[in-house]
C-alpha cells in the first residue's frame, strides 16, 4: 500500500522563490520579506513588482510598472459586451472566470512566446481583472460604465469604477493594504491549480480561469463571503454562543476559521482585524466586530483553531460598502499577481504535475456482461 496524503497535506510539490508560509510559527514571507514588514509600508503595485522580479522596485522601476499596468486597463469591446449582456443575477466570480477566459481569445496565448510576452500578459491580467469585476457590478445594477482613468492606483481605480467617484485616501489605503495581504500564499489550492494547468504548457488564461474557479470554493477564497452570511444570520453579539454551539454540533465549518498550513494565528489576520475595528467604529457598526471577536474566541478555546485571512477581511470589505458577492472577486484581484507570478515561475523550470493515486475500486478482473443481461 502506498502512503496516501489526503489533500496532499505535507507534500512539497515544487520549489518556489515567491512565497513562504511557515505554518508552525505563523510567519509569511513574500520573496524574503515578512508580511509584517510589507503591510502598510509598500503599495500593492510594489508587491506586484516584487513578485514579478523578486526585488522591490526603485522609483523609476515602479513608475515603469505602474504606467504599464494603467496602460492595459481598457477591456476589449467583446468582453465589455459580454459584461453588459451577462445574467444580472450571476455571481461576479463566475463572470470574472468567464471574462478571463474570453480575454484569452484576444491574443496569441501560447506559453512558448518569449518571457517578456508572458510577463506582458501577466501585467494585462493584473490590470484588467478589477475592471471586469467593477464593470459587471455597474452593468448588473443598471449603471453606466465609468471611463477608464490612468491617474489612479490599482486600489483607487477599482473603487472609482465601482462607485463612479474617486475614493477617499483612507478607503484607497484600506483596499491597497488588503491587496498586499492577499497577493501571495505559496501553493494554496488556486495557485497550485494555476501551476498544474501551466505545467501542461497550456496558456496563462487557461491557468488563471482555472485558478479563479478554485478560489471560488467556500473552503478557500469563497469563505470571506461565507463570513458575512454567517454574521448576518447570527444577527447580534448575544446570539453568537448559541449559534456557534449549534453549528459545531451539526459538524458545520465556521467560515474564516482554520487553515491547512497555519497551526497558529494567520499573520495577516491581525492587520485585517485592526482595520475592521477602526472602520466599524467609524461607521458606528461595532456589532460586526463584536460578533467576530466572540466567534474567534470560542473557536480558539474550544477547537484550537484561529482566524484566517478571510475572517476579518469580510468586515473590512463590508465596511467599505462593497457588496458581499464581490468579496471573493476582490481576493481574486489581489491574488492575480501571485497566480501569474507562479505561472511564470512554473514555465521557467517546468515539469508536468502528475501525482499518483491509490486504486481502491472494484477488484481487478471484472468481466463485461452484455448490456441486455446487466
Ligand atoms: C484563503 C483561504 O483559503 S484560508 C481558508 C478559508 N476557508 C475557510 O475559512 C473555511 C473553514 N475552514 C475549513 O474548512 C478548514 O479549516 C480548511 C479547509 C481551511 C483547512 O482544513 P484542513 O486542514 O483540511 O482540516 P480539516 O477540514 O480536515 O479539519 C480538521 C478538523 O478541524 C475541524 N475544523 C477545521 N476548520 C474548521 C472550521 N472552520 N469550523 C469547524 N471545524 C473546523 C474539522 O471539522 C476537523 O475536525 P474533526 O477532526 O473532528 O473531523
Ligand atoms: O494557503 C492556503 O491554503 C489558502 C490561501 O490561499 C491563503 O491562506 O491565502
Amino acid at each position: 500500500m502506498a502512503v496516501v496524503s489526503k489533500g496532499l497535506e505535507g507534500i512539497v510539490a515544487a520549489e518556489t522563490r515567491l512565497g513562504e508560509v511557515k505554518g508552525a510559527e505563523g510567519i509569511l514571507f513574500y520573496c524574503g520579506y515578512d508580511i509584517n514588514e510589507l503591510a502598510g509600508k509598500v503599495s500593492y503595485e510594489e508587491v506586484v513588482y516584487l513578485l514579478f522580479y523578486q526585488k522591490l522596485p526603485n522609483r523609476v522601476e515602479l513608475d515603469k510598472l505602474t504606467t504599464a499596468l494603467r496602460a492595459e486597463r481598457e477591456l476589449p469591446q467583446g468582453v465589455i459586451d459580454y459584461l453588459l449582456a451577462a445574467p444580472k443575477k450571476a455571481k461576479p466570480i463566475d463572470i470574472m472566470r468567464t471574462a478571463v477566459s474570453m480575454l484569452g481569445s484576444y491574443e496569441m496565448n501560447r506559453h512558448d512566446v518569449n518571457v517578456s510576452e508572458n510577463l506582458a500578459t501577466a501585467i494585462r491580467l493584473v490590470s484588467q481583472i478589477s475592471v471586469i469585476a467593477a464593470y459587471f457590478h455597474r452593468a448588473r445594477t443598471g449603471k453606466s460604465l465609468p471611463p477608464i482613468r490612468k491617474d489612479l492606483s490599482e486600489a483607487a481605480h477599482f473603487l472609482y469604477l465601482m462607485s463612479g467617484e474617486v475614493p477617499s485616501k483612507e478607503a484607497e489605503k484600506t483596499l491597497d493594504v488588503a491587496y498586499v495581504l492577499h497577493a501571495e500564499h505559496g501553493f494554496n489550492a488556486s495557485t497550485f491549480t494555476a501551476r498544474v494547468v501551466a505545467s501542461t504548457l497550456s496558456d496563462m488564461y487557461s491557468a488563471i480561469s482555472a485558478a479563479i474557479g478554485a478560489l471560488k470554493g467556500p473552503l478557500h477564497g469563497g469563505a470571506n463571503e461565507g463570513v458575512i452570511h454567517m454574521l448576518e444570520e447570527i444577527g447580534s453579539p448575544d446570539k453568537v454562543d448559541a449559534w456557534v454551539a449549534d453549528a459545531l454540533a451539526q459538524k458545520k465549518k465556521i467560515m474564516g476559521i482554520g487553515h491547512r498550513v497555519y497551526k497558529v494565528l494567520d499573520p495577516r489576520a491581525p492587520h485585517l482585524r485592526e482595520m475592521a475595528i477602526q472602520l466599524t467604529a467609524q461607521l458606528g457598526e461595532a456589532k460586526w466586530i463584536q460578533m467576530s471577536e466572540r466567534i474567534a474566541e470560542i473557536m480558539r478555546e474550544q477547537k484550537g483553531l484561529n482566524a484566517n485571512v478571510d475572517f476579518y477581511s469580510a468586515t473590512v470589505y463590508y465596511s467599505l460598502d462593497i457588496p458581499t458577492d464581490l468579496f471573493t472577486p476582490i481576493f481574486a484581484i489581489a491574488r492575480m499577481s501571485g497566480w501569474t507570478a507562479h505561472v511564470l515561475e512554473q514555465w521557467s523550470e517546468n515539469r508536468l504535475f502528475r501525482p499518483l493515486s491509490e486504486y481502491v475500486g472494484r477488484p481487478y478482473g471484472q468481466k463485461v456482461v452484455p448490456i441486455d443481461e446487466r
